[in-house]
């Protein structure tokens, strides 16, 4: 069953008098439970697309529809209950809040959004994520590896359909990255969530269900 599709979806900036045309009416679909990878080069429209999927940015032209549901066509209310509830992202700097402690940052979402954690599953994923023992530390005493481990936790806080990850592993050495992917493959058997990886090195996810490539802004099957 498809979660996520885009129809004719279309991306232009402006820049100074020139018009980029960064997405050119890309048409996909994303199945619930599936685990997907982007790569494309840089420049390529990669982010952009991921914002666009994940309602963060506009397209230009075009439809995203989530659950059947023209997404930018909903209430401005029902869009940002779909980010805070449905939606996980990942970035590729982590962007933990400093001056919360690791625990705190993962409980955020749930704060920001009104909606209780299931203790028994919030558990589970600090566990599995091997970050039970520094849940009392600020983010800047932990590796890289640990920060994006809790960067997902707090991704994952409030059970996501999908998580949308954005070159999360540009910012780890190669051990580091192996974990993380290895992490993102076992959360995807372990609860069904979708992923949607944007990434430079698809030698991490040897077995993802798809494969697409960015390429002068179309998206192609690989
Ligand atoms: N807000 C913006 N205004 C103008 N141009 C933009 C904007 N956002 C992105 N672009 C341009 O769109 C193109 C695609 O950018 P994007 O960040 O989506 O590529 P990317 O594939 O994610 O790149 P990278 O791998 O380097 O992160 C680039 O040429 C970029 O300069």
């Amino acid at each position: 069953m498809e979660i996520l599709k885009c129809a004719n979806l279309s991306k232009n900036f402006k820049q100074g008098k020139e018009t980029i045309h960064v997405l050119k009416s890309i048409n996909a679909q994303f199945y619930k439970g599936s685990m997907n990878i982007i790569m494309g080069e840089s420049g390529s429209g990669k982010t952009t697309l991921l914002n666009l999927l994940s309602g963060i940015e506009q397209p230009t032209k075009g439809t995203v529809y989530y659950q059947q549901a023209n997404f930018f066509k909903l209430s401005e209310k029902k869009q940002s209950q779909i980010r805070g509830n449905d939606y996980g992202i990942v970035f590729q700097f982590f962007n933990l809040i400093p001056e919360l402690s690791i625990e705190d940052n993962i409980k955020l979402p749930s704060i920001i959004n009104h909606q209780p954690l299931d203790l028994k599953y919030y558990r589970k994923l600090m566990k599995l994520l091997n970050i039970e023992r520094i849940k009392s530390k600020l983010p800047s005493h932990l590796s890289g590896g640990e920060q994006q481990r809790v960067a997902i936790a707090r991704a994952m806080s409030l059970k996501p359909s999908i998580v949308f990850a954005d070159e999360p592993t540009g910012n780890l050495d190669k051990k580091n990255s192996q974990i993380i992917a290895r992490l993102f493959q076992q959360l995807n058997s372990l609860f069904g969530t979708t992923f949607i990886i944007v990434t430079h090195d698809p030698t991490l996810f040897p077995n993802p269900d798809f494969k697409y490539k960015l390429d002068d802004g179309q998206l192609i099957y690989k």
